[in-house]
């Protein structure tokens, strides 16, 4: 199902067009600050005036219509304390006091309940803009950067939840800096460049196949996956083929996990340093599959395949002349753990 919109919004234009199949229930929505991301959300949510919007609202699950959007341009009552927020919310939805108490719960907002809105930290705020959306019974949730004051457990704890319970109810479009938890949650990603989806129907398992099309600058990122071997509170180790990868922990119960890896942030070797030497907790031996050297900047990007999973890097042209790697040669590959949680303050 093909959805079009289009706005002017002073001298920018949008014009982006979405495919949402039925399968898709989180489409993650990514691109560079001033790409349109903030404005497509707004204009899918009715807001924006002049926009044309075709063929959005029957995405929805047959349930219903209702499409809630969760921004930090929405919000709370500055008057009302947590609880009375969202119970004004609650009300007029006929929510029940068990799926009050659920949302409250999965949105870890608890405690904050009695709080005034104006006491709240972003991270709090934004968790109770968050349980106010799911109040309001969304047949489609838009989330513009809707956790992104949090720290990343609570990110990951909170984004599990609203994962599970959105499930067969309720579909998500959502914006995020974070491409961690993009390529995590998403079921597609879509692109935005310009106020042009540039790249969609990218299933987020597929990063690295979407980057081969575009500009080096524009999608760098490569997903590696693969069955969990170690699950601690702080990270979680994953394997792919016999090597293991550390990754920032994902809730207990998946079976899988995975790590986007950033092709500016890995480092080659044709020893093997200990990851530590170098600031790094991941290493894996990789095989040259291609490079290619951009004429005009000398930066050149490698091809890497570890099993059947692939990785790149980008090589500044200092230390592409240096290493003079070959294609087919064997080397290591040195990456970080995507943002791993701070250590617990004292
Ligand atoms: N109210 C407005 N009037 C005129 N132009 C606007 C308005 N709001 C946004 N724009 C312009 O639209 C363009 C896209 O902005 P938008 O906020 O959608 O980008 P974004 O991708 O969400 O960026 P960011 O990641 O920085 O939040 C920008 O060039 C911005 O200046």
């Amino acid at each position: 199902m093909a959805c079009h919109v289009s706005c002017q919004r002073g001298d920018f234009t949008l014009s982006a067009r979405l495919t949402l199949g039925p399968d898709i229930d989180w489409l993650g929505v990514v691109g560079a600050s001033g790409a349109g991301k903030t404005s497509l959300l707004r204009c899918l949510a009715g807001l924006e005036s002049a926009a044309q919007v075709e063929g959005f609202a029957s995405w929805a699950h047959p349930a219903g219509d209702n499409i809630v959007l969760v921004s930090a341009q929405t919000p709370l009552f500055p008057a009302l304390s947590v609880e009375e927020n969202l119970q004004v919310v609650a009300r007029y939805n006929g929510v029940t006091d068990e799926s009050f108490k659920s949302v409250v719960d999965d949105c870890e907002c608890r405690h904050l309940l009695a709080k005034a809105v104006t006491a709240l930290s972003a991270g709090e705020t934004q968790r109770v803009a968050l349980a106010r959306g799911l109040l309001a019974n969304p047949s489609i949730l838009l989330m513009d950067e809707s956790t992104s004051a949090m720290d990343t457990k609570l990110r990951t704890r909170v984004l599990h939840k609203l994962k599970r319970r959105t499930q067969g109810v309720c579909k998500v479009v959502w914006v995020s800096h974070d491409w961690q938890d993009i390529a995590r949650y998403s079921d597609e990603v879509a692109v935005l460049r310009q106020g042009k989806v540039t790249i969609q129907d990218m299933p987020a398992n597929a990063l690295s196949q979407a980057e081969a099309s575009e500009p080096v600058s524009a999608l760098q990122g490569c997903l590696l996956q693969g069955p969990i071997v170690e699950h601690e509170d702080e990270f979680t180790v994953f394997a792919v083929g016999e090597n293991k990868v550390v990754t920032r922990a994902v809730e207990q119960g998946e079976k899988n996990a995975s790590l986007l890896v950033d092709a500016r942030q890995v480092l080659v070797s044709r020893t093997p340093l200990a990851p530590a030497q170098i600031g790094y907790v991941n290493r894996l031996p990789v095989k040259v599959k291609s490079l290619d050297t951009d004429s005009e900047t000398g930066v050149q990007r490698l091809t890497l395949n570890c099993g059947n999973q692939t990785l790149f890097a980008l090589l500044e042209a200092p230390a592409a002349r240096h290493l003079a790697i070959q294609s087919g040669e064997a080397v290591y590959a040195y990456f970080g753990a995507g943002s791993l949680p701070e250590p617990a303050r004292a």
